[in-house]
């Protein structure tokens, strides 16, 4: 026999992360005759739609639905003709449409049903366009991260599946307008509202998650500015602690008080047209005193908690780290040479950036031209949020890896999604391939060919017996 190499058919599949800072398409493709296994499915190819996220679409009719074109479009040309039909295709919003939810129910129905007939118009297998709950988004997450990490089963060289019973990474996921905490324990779960059981693999994982929304990098800056605004009473001009000290800029009232998240700031009346000036003056401590007061670690109904009355079990085991983890985390690296990888590391980088002018950073990272001014305050958030918020210390803030892609694929919760809703994910022990080893095999022929050779002595010694009778007893006649 000879080997012939033949491609594999492959499968695709497309979900739409509609995001609160802005919509990517992702593409995800695998073998059809091999669907099971862990890191199987890989993402083809990625795409990332102009404009901000579909909830900032709110109020204008189409608007959001347009914004999904060209990357369906791209979908369409990129995914091969014959395989169109047999895409599924789902839409995931997060954060931005949680917060529309809150504010405005039926502008969020809207855009939901809006961009889900606007994916329908293509020649894909529509599944739905759903807002995912924190805890969804989080558990996907989890599953991404583990799923590409091989953590659930894996294929191994003694050319079976086996699993690697390794311990799971867990995931933090740090978007626009929420932030995520997901990873497994086997401490008691005080809330149930935290807890999530998983069987994939032949396996039950039980999982501690939370989602903070409005802990979202925008949103908390946003929410930050509004409590700056307030403790100084509201001026037309701020002192931000937290900006660079060679830079301001002009912000429109409207656009920070309008959210959800800064209610609690909100004058009792304000003109929404008109607009603050905000002057950095790169004072580190101030900048950390006014972060911390807009978590609130004071009460807490649980044995333990992470803050705002959240119970949270000790972190363990190690953690990824993506979306504005990586950004943020990649950026203290690119500015100050230094890879933080303890908390003392990360308390010094960041003081570092924040003792930065806007000119200085300018020097460094100049493509990231439009984010400079808010580096300091992400990082103080970040650090205030990982350290003591979900209390990572000396021993496990090294276990956390900061990452954006795992081999490729993009890590979030969007793979985990399509894994899940799309039943490539089993929930019992994947079925043994059972195959004969090459010694095997060869045994049985063996006794085959003997079993063979036997039953063929056996007829002809028979044969031969009844002929010898046979002339034996012509013979005496
Ligand atoms: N390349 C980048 N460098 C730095 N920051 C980035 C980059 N890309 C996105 N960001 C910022 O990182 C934050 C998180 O982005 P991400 O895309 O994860 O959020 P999202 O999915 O839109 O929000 P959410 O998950 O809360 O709905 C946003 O504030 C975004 O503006
Ligand atoms: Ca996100």
């Amino acid at each position: 026999t000879e080997n012939v190499q033949e491609e594999p058919e492959l499968r695709y599949g497309i979900v739409l992360d509609a995001g609160s800072s802005h919509t990517s398409l992702y593409i995800y493709k695998w073998p059809a005759n091999k669907q099971n296994g862990t890191a199987v499915v890989t993402q083809h190819s990625k795409c990332h739609a102009e404009g901000e996220g579909i909830a900032s679409y709110a109020g204008q009719p189409g608007a959001a639905g347009q914004s999904l074109e060209a990357c369906l479009d791209h979908a369409v040309k990129i995914i091969p003709k014959d395989k169109h039909q047999l895409t599924p295709v789902y839409l995931g919003a997060t954060a931005g449409m949680r917060l529309l939810h809150l504010s405005s129910p039926e502008l969020s129905t809207q855009i939901l049903k809006e961009v889900g007939q606007k994916i329908q118009s293509y020649p894909f297998d529509y599944r739905g366009a759903a807002i995912l709950s924190g805890k969804e988004e989080g558990a996907y997450g989890w599953v991404t991260v583990n799923y590409l990490s091989e953590n659930f089963i894996k294929y191994g060289f003694e050319g079976h599946w086996f699993s690697p019973s390794r311990p799971t990474v867990g995931a933090l996921d740090l978007g626009g307008a929420s932030t995520q905490i997901t990873f497994a324990t086997q401490e008691k779960i005080e809330n149930k509202d935290n807890l999530m059981k998983l069987r994939l693999y032949g396996h039950e994982y039980t999982l501690y998650t939370h989602s903070f929304l409005c802990y979202g990098k925008d949103q908390f800056l946003m929410t930050l500015l509004a409590h700056i605004m307030k403790s100084q009473g509201y001026p037309q001009s701020v002192t931000h602690p937290c900006y660079p000290a060679d830079h301001s800029r002009t912000v429109k009232l409207s656009s920070i008080l309008d959210s959800p998240c800064t209610v609690k700031y909100k004058p009792s009346s304000y003109d929404p047209h008109a607009s603050v000036t905000v002057h950095g003056s790169g004072h580190y401590e101030y900048c950390l005193g006014n972060v911390s007061e807009v978590f609130s670690f004071n009460s807490c109904p649980f044995s333990q908690c992470s803050f705002d009355k959240v119970f949270q079990p000790n972190v363990t085991g190690g953690f990824m780290a993506f979306s504005a983890f990586f950004y943020v985390h990649s950026f203290l690296q690119q500015v100050t040479g230094i890879t933080a990888s303890s908390p003392s590391e990360l308390q010094d980088v960041t003081k570092k950036v924040c003792s930065m002018s806007f000119t200085q950073m300018m020097l460094l990272a100049p493509e990231q031209k439009s984010r400079l001014h808010y580096y300091c305050a992400a990082s103080v958030f970040l650090n205030t949020l990982m350290l003591r918020g979900y209390g990572f210390n000396d021993t496990t803030f090294p276990h956390i890896s900061f990452q954006k892609k795992v081999a490729d694929t993009m890590v979030g919760w969007a793979l985990g999604y399509m894994l899940s809703l799309s039943n490539l994910l089993p929930g019992e022990q994947l079925e043994l391939r059972k195959a004969l080893t090459p010694g095997v095999w060869g045994s049985l022929i063996f006794l085959f060919v003997m079993l063979l050779a036997a039953v063929l002595s056996f007829c002809l010694f028979r044969v031969y017996n009844g002929q010898n009778k046979k002339r034996g007893s012509e013979s005496t006649i």
